[in-house]
């Protein structure tokens, strides 16, 4: 199978510091998504592919089309949806505008057309009943869906989301998941998110990014079992250097060696993505 996204080698300075430095990355198809702490450079990674970014060395290929040659780059954005991590928005125009103006730019030239294209997104991220309301007056989870669903006009073959469950509440992130698991079957997507809940619900893969290098590539309970037989509950609070926190029931949750009278419990993918993480740095320092 072709792959959608074929990365070789990227590397991305900049002035003098690397963020992303000879990066790898394959992905063929259904939902992916990218976690990492912040500046691990999931937004510069997803601006290269999203044609916003040109890498400084290496190969890029999306859809099978190279970002770096004029008209194939043309040829892609057409064919791309991308949510950035602040999207450019325009206050004044009323949601409905908004979105129409993008399909007008995404070459959408009949007014009948725009217009049920309009609907379609609107109702997609839950948001018809807003389709008058200038955008300005949006409250931060409208805006962000208002986000998603410009991402989503003319559907598009591969959908680039940056943080998109950000600022959005729980019954709207439940129905983001269904909306993108469905696109999933049809589209590639990849997204970024810190929701490691997010993944778990709806990415069929995840690659964890740190200082602009993938250190794990694989399913979301892949990443869950990293933290295999070292995810801990106990009653009292741990001495050493684990990380741990304080859950509801009064106990601590503790990822790592064994605490006093820790009894293991099974790793959640947050757990495995925070043991993976602290391996990393390990080897980092
Ligand atoms: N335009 C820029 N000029 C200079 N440095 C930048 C620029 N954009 C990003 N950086 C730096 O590049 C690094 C990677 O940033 P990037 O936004 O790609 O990370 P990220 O993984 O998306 O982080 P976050 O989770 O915080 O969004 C950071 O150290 C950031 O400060």
């Amino acid at each position: 199978m072709e792959l959608a996204v074929d990365v070789r080698a990227l590397t991305k300075r900049y002035g003098q510091k690397r963020v992303i430095g000879g990066l790898d990355l394959g992905v063929s198809s259904g939902v992916t998504g990218l976690l990492g702490p912040n500046g691990a450079g999931k937004t510069t990674l997803l601006r290269c592919l999203a044609t916003v970014l040109a890498p400084d060395t290496g190969e890029v290929r999306v859809l099978g089309l190279d970002p770096a040659d004029h008209a194939q780059r043309a040829a892609l954005r057409r064919r791309i949806g991308y949510l950035p991590q602040d999207p450019e928005l325009y206050g004044h125009f009323t949601v409905a505008q908004m979105v129409d103006y993008i399909a007008i730019l995404k070459e959408l030239t009949g007014r009948r057309e725009r217009l049920d294209e309009v609907r379609r997104v609107l109702a997609e991220v839950d948001l018809s009943a807003q389709a008058a309301v200038k955008v300005k007056k949006l409250s931060g989870g409208m805006r962000q869906r208002l986000g998603i669903a410009v991402a989503l006009v003319a559907d598009p073959d591969f959908i680039i989301l940056d943080e998109p469950t950000v600022g959005l509440d729980p019954e709207q992130r439940m129905r983001f998941r269904t909306l993108i698991s469905r696109l999933g079957e049809t589209k590639v997507v990849l997204l970024s998110t810190h929701q490691t809940e997010d993944v778990a619900a709806l990415c069929e893969r995840v690659v964890v990014f740190r200082a602009g290098a993938a250190v794990f590539d694989g399913t979301p309970d892949e990443l869950a079992w990293q933290a295999e037989g070292k995810v801990w509950s106990t009653v009292s609070r741990p001495a050493g250097s684990e990380v741990f926190w304080r859950t509801v029931d009064g106990r601590y949750r503790v990822v790592g060696g064994r605490p006093q009278d820790g009894q293991v419990v099974e790793p959640t993918v947050e757990d495995g993505y925070l043991r993976l993480l602290s391996d990393t740095q390990e080897k980092i320092s």
